[in-house]
């Protein structure tokens, strides 16, 4: 064991001090408010590249972009998975989905089936889907009287997972009309969210000893509870989900075979599973389902709130939005989706100012080393963790001055940048495969949006977010008010 702790002092790595020899630093990181703030200041004192303990197992955090880029992309084939956590460690490699594939074999060929579904071509095929979805969120707001403070992030909630129900399963769920969250799926989604079941006992305990037998007595401690939990409403919420969509896919290949396919994220993967000659099997195609759902929703509602606290914000930044808009924007054309991906630049800088300031998930970049390998001159040996300190490299003066990088200048993205200098979606060729579709959602919503109102912050003293990181980066709530536009067409 202390051989273990003198890992990054052989190798004249700086390590702050260690809270407990059992946890190493995890105590800390467990009772921050925010991880990713916690890695930022360790950034500030201990420099681009320090050590910490996950139990007695080494993790380097990096903000150095040449590191990253040796890491994610041109020594990805020794770095081709994330942590493993309990859960997907104890359902094992036969349900393992493209996000928690533990095996480089098994997540290549995943991928490989899953990369058509979510081609510019297909997205253009769904836009009208989540065009349906934003409509009905527009006919939302316009309930909310003129002038009255609420809280805009409850609406995106329900928006996105309208959508992702929508696009995935095309399922209609009424989940934007359902306001006391009757909805069994956005209760259970929510409460996925809520609750980071990462952090209660067994997976904590589990992660402390992942690499050793005790990792291995977690795994079977789980599978044990998971067979004397009878009761139904106390399965965590992702094992219930789990079960319950396996229902849902299993109607959805029983009806394609009496039913004209639908045009959703489901039936497309289904087409894949059918023509690809490795194919999905049916569990795998489950397991994808779910991350789906749970990788599509809280991640673009929150990008969406964070956007809306940046306009209220930045009234100058809105306006120009608002005239690019003018210009641009015929909701009603069927180029909707060139219009979105090729006419509105100023929104693109616009939202990618808005994720390089507020990454939504920063936990999630990371990789673990499947094989030893010198990296910038650090040896690194097989199994160590390298935790991406996203912060930095996002708030970097280097990478993106010269204006600060603590003010919002959507232009600096015109500007070329590293390629490893912008993470919000990761980076190699494990970087997020629902990029093209989140942003569609995001720029179709606030080009409705923008078009339609004038969003007004709740107070102009002191109007601040109240950021919390479980799984991802949320803010509690992002209050605001909205003014209708006063357009030619509305006289
Ligand atoms: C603004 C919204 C989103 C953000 C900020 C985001 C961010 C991320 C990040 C940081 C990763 C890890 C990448 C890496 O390790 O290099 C990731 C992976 C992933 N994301 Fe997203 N995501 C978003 C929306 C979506 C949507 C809408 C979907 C699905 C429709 C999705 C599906 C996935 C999947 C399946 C992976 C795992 C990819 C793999 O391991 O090959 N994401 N995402």
């Amino acid at each position: 064991v202390y051989q273990r702790f003198c890992y990054f002092k052989n190798r004249s790595i700086p390590c702050p001090p260690l809270p407990s020899i059992f946890l190493g630093h995890l105590p800390i990181l467990w009772s921050v408010k925010s991880h990713a703030e916690q890695l930022r200041q360790w950034t500030q004192q201990y420099g681009s590249v320090y050590g910490l303990f996950e139990g007695i197992r080494p993790m380097y955090v990096t903000s150095d972009v040449a590191f990253i880029e040796e890491i994610f992309v041109k020594q990805f084939h020794r770095f081709p998975i994330r942590r493993l956590t309990l859960l997907n460690r104890s359902i094992g490699h036969k349900l393992s989905n493209v996000f928690s594939a533990g095996l480089l074999s098994i997540w290549r060929r995943q991928r490989r089936i899953l990369t058509p579904t979510f081609t510019g071509a297909k997205m253009r095929r769904l836009l009208p889907t989540v065009d349906t979805c934003v409509n009905l969120f527009m006919d939302k707001l316009n309930t909310v009287p003129s002038g009255s403070i609420f809280n805009i992030y409850e609406l995106y909630k329900r928006l996105t997972m309208d959508v992702i129900c929508r696009c995935a399963f095309g399922i209609d769920t009424d989940v934007q009309n359902d306001m006391e969250n009757q909805n069994i799926y956005m209760k259970k989604v929510a409460e996925m969210f809520a609750k980071n079941h990462e952090l209660t006992l067994l997976p904590r305990m589990y992660r402390v000893t992942s690499h050793t037998v005790f990792g291995g007595i977690c795994v079977l401690l789980f599978k044990l509870k998971r067979l004397i939990t009878t009761n139904e409403s106390k399965l965590q919420a992702n094992v219930w989900l789990l079960e319950h969509m396996n229902e849902f896919v299993q109607q959805r290949f029983n009806k394609t075979e009496t039913h004209k396919p639908t045009s959703d994220l489901l039936q497309l993967m289904m087409n894949a599973v059918h023509s690809d000659k490795d194919m999905l099997t049916p569990t795998e195609l489950l397991s994808n389902v779910f991350v789906v759902l749970a990788a599509g929703f809280e991640t673009t509602s929150t990008a969406l709130a964070y956007c809306t606290y940046c306009l209220a914000l930045h009234q100058d930044i809105q306006e120009k939005l608002y005239q690019e808009l003018v210009e641009h924007w015929c909701p009603d054309e069927t180029n909707t989706y060139d219009i979105i991906s090729s006419k509105l630049t100023f929104m693109d800088l616009f939202v990618r100012e808005v994720l390089r300031m507020y990454p939504p998930v920063p936990q999630v970049v990371h990789r673990q080393c499947t094989e030893n390998t010198h990296v910038a001159g650090h040896d690194i040996r097989k199994g160590t963790l390298i935790q991406i300190d996203v912060l930095s490299v996002h708030y970097d003066q280097e990478l993106w001055g010269p204006e600060p990088v603590n003010e919002f200048h959507p232009e600096r993205h015109l500007q070329k940048r590293h390629p490893l200098a912008f993470l919000p979606f990761g980076a190699g060729p494990r970087t997020c495969i629902g990029m093209r579709f989140a942003l569609m959602e995001v720029k179709l919503c606030l080009a409705q949006l923008i078009s339609t109102y004038r969003i007004l912050p709740s107070s102009f003293e002191d109007y601040k977010l109240n950021i919390t990181e479980q799984l991802s980066m949320t803010p509690d709530s992002v209050c605001i008010k909205v003014e209708k536009r006063i357009t030619s067409s509305s006289h």
